[in-house]
């Protein structure tokens, strides 16, 4: 008896499109980290800040809090390095909202990483100053 004819596997496509689409993406992290002085003080900031966390032995809610943090600097400041990119793209020259859109994207930076200090002195301030002074 002959066999229905199954519909084309088409679900190996969809993973291979997935995959390339995370390859774009780590990709543009790679060259973020490679070309922006910021996002390598962030990546360095990042290390230390992980290993501070071990250190102290964080809980699960602090380990979660430090991640949000982490991940918003990270994620603004790569979303800056795209900003960049496409207002010298296509305003090489100077033009009033070409210097807004970078005002306003490193003013996004600036947002994350005072929330992200303010994380973080709440949560290694205390332990620190446990540390070092009392
Ligand atoms: N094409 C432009 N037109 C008008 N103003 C600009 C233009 N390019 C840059 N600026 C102004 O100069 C500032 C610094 O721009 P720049 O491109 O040097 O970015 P940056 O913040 O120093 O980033 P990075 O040091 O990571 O390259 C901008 O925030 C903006 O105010």
């Amino acid at each position: 008896m002959n066999q229905p004819e199954l519909p084309p596997r088409r679900f190996p496509a969809i993973m291979r499109r997935r995959a390339a689409s995370f390859g774009y993406a780590f990709r543009g992290v790679a060259a973020a980290l490679r070309s922006e002085i910021h996002l390598q003080f962030h990546a360095v900031a990042t290390v230390v800040v992980i290993g501070l966390g071990f250190y102290f032995r964080l809980s699960w809610l602090e380990w979660a809090l430090v991640a949000l943090a982490v991940g918003v600097v990270l994620g603004l400041e790569l979303m800056n390095t795209a900003v960049e990119a496409v207002v010298n793209l296509v305003s090489p020259e100077y033009h009033p909202l070409a210097g807004r859109a970078k005002d306003v994207a490193a003013g996004a930076v600036l947002v994350g990483a005072v929330a992200a200090l303010v994380v973080g002195l709440l949560i290694f301030g205390p332990r620190m100053w446990a540390l070092f002074v009392a």
